[in-house]
């Protein structure tokens, strides 16, 4: 029998599938959550604790390999070696059960499926692998290979990021990163977390952008059944699943002031309060928080609460981006080449000089998310031992002009003004406000920038 408490991820590109199981489930189990795009598969399972998850095979028109599954499957149990995964393809056969079951899934399930088929397959899944209590999201320990990603990169600025990580994590200190788009501010997020004596506690995320306004405090607060049309059962937020442990609050330089000042009351009062209720919660949490955003110059112009920076920022750490750590490129692409290649059965080529060149000249304006995804294709698409230039290709050539990206930052082909806009706000981001520092920097006089400032309406 199917445990009630159960609850049950299921990731297939086909909206009838996920319809159809979700029905089947809804009245089997506490929580059935569908998702068509297995590129969520981490970030959900990193917000929510599941028994079992039943994943699809092939997710391209015409694929029938089943790669992508196992690919997915890799990361699922990567991330949680525990976690009980069930594989489900239209086109199984004995081969591909008995290499899905060799690489670790639960079990395998063929479509189209009868209903009471599908129900035993989980339920002896739920049960040969006994996980931690259900409920709440996904308070869990980290699994231990998780932790093994290590944050790469010999460059000065990277020693001494990892030499702070070391410092401040064994502490409670609540941390600001700071950094353009994957630059690795999660990364390090995790590591803090993993070096911590909360370790073997949840690391719990949110990604506070993605809330809207409605949903803020129910994911982060919690509610109670019948708060809200929706409630059907009580919940716990966020914040009381990291209970022990450690709540990583990303994009946090977007959230909309009166949002801010919810925060700002619970980690001051280190309580919430759910949605429905008027009993205050005690949360003993570690708050990590991390934003591309340039959050001092938005507190400068009012945009952002300096009272919740302060909390935030006990201890900041700048993520510098991978333009200006040029000895990096090459160790993060060799380190990259050798993971996707060893996914794809392949073995692990060298990078010609005038490849790593290549890399070395672009801009990265995606940083090291961008280099991982570009040395991913050139081994998914490359046939020879080693990769050459032609074998990395850059969506925007405008970004192989490095001092270019540098000066426009994340975005390309942005309008003269914005780089003006944008090359004002980091200056007055780097000197934490201070307009007289940041002037000076910019060669402008106070009266100058303030012209600026005005024009930009910053
Ligand atoms: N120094 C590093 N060594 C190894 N891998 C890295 C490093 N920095 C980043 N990565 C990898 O690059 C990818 C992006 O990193 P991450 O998600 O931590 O960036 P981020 O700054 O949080 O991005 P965003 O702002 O878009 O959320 C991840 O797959 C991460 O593992």
């Amino acid at each position: 029998m199917i445990s009630k408490q159960a609850r049950v991820l299921v990731v297939d590109d086909e909206s009838d599938v996920l319809f159809a199981i979700k029905l089947l489930l809804k009245t089997e189990v506490r929580e059935v959550v569908t998702e068509k795009n297995p590129e969520n598969l981490l970030s959900l399972l990193r917000q929510q604790h599941f028994d079992a998850i039943l994943l699809d095979m092939n997710y391209r028109a015409g694929q029938a390999t089943g790669n992508e599954g196992f690919y997915w499957l890799g990361r699922i149990l990567e991330y949680d070696p525990t976690a009980a995964v069930i594989l489900m393809t239209a086109y199984g056969d004995v081969r591909t059960a008995v290499r899905s079951l060799k690489a670790g899934a639960t079990d395998f399930l063929l479509k189209p499926w009868h209903n009471e088929q599908l129900l035993q397959t989980l339920a002896a899944a739920l049960q040969a692998k006994p996980r931690g209590k259900s409920g709440g999201p996904g308070p869990k320990t980290l699994p231990a290979s998780a932790a093994a990603t290590a944050l790469l990169g010999q460059s000065a600025a990277m020693q001494e990021v990892r030499a702070i990580i070391e410092k401040v994590a064994p502490t409670d200190a609540n941390v600001l990163l700071l950094g353009e788009n994957g630059t690795g501010k999660e990364l390090v997020a995790r590591s803090l977390h993993e070096q911590s004596r909360r370790a073997a506690r949840p690391f719990i995320t949110a990604d506070v952008a993605a809330l809207s306004t409605g949903l803020f405090e129910s994911e982060l607060f919690g509610h109670t059944k019948g708060a809200f049309t929706d409630a059907q059962a009580s919940r716990v937020g966020r914040f009381e699943a990291a209970t022990g442990g450690t709540l990583f609050l990303d994009e946090i330089g977007n959230i909309p002031l009166p949002q801010q000042a919810k925060l700002l009351t619970a980690l001051q009062n280190r309580q919430v309060v759910p949605v429905g209720s008027n009993v205050p919660v005690p949360v003993d949490i570690r708050l990590l928080s991390a934003t591309n955003a340039p959050l001092h110059a938005l507190v400068a112009r009012g945009a952002f609460r300096q009272d919740l920076m302060y909390r935030l920022n006990t201890v900041e750490i700048t993520l510098p981006p991978l333009r200006e750590r040029d000895n990096d490129v090459q160790l993060l692409a060799q380190h990259f080449a050798q993971v996707y290649a060893a996914r794809n059965q392949k073995l692990a080529p060298e990078l010609t000089p005038a490849a790593v060149h290549k890399l070395r000249q672009y801009g990265w304006p995606g940083n090291v998310r961008e280099l991982q995804h570009a040395v991913e294709r050139a081994i998914i698409l490359g046939t020879g031992p080693v990769l050459r230039p032609e074998d990395f290709h850059f969506p925007n050539p405008a970004s192989a002009d490095k001092a270019a990206v540098g000066l426009a930052s994340a975005e390309n082909g942005i309008p003269l003004l914005e780089v003006e806009k944008n090359t004002i706000l980091r200056a007055i981001e780097r000197h934490q406000g201070n307009l007289t520092k940041a002037a000076k920097e910019l060669g402008l006089t106070r009266t100058a920038l303030y012209r600026r400032l005005d024009k930009h309406g910053i």
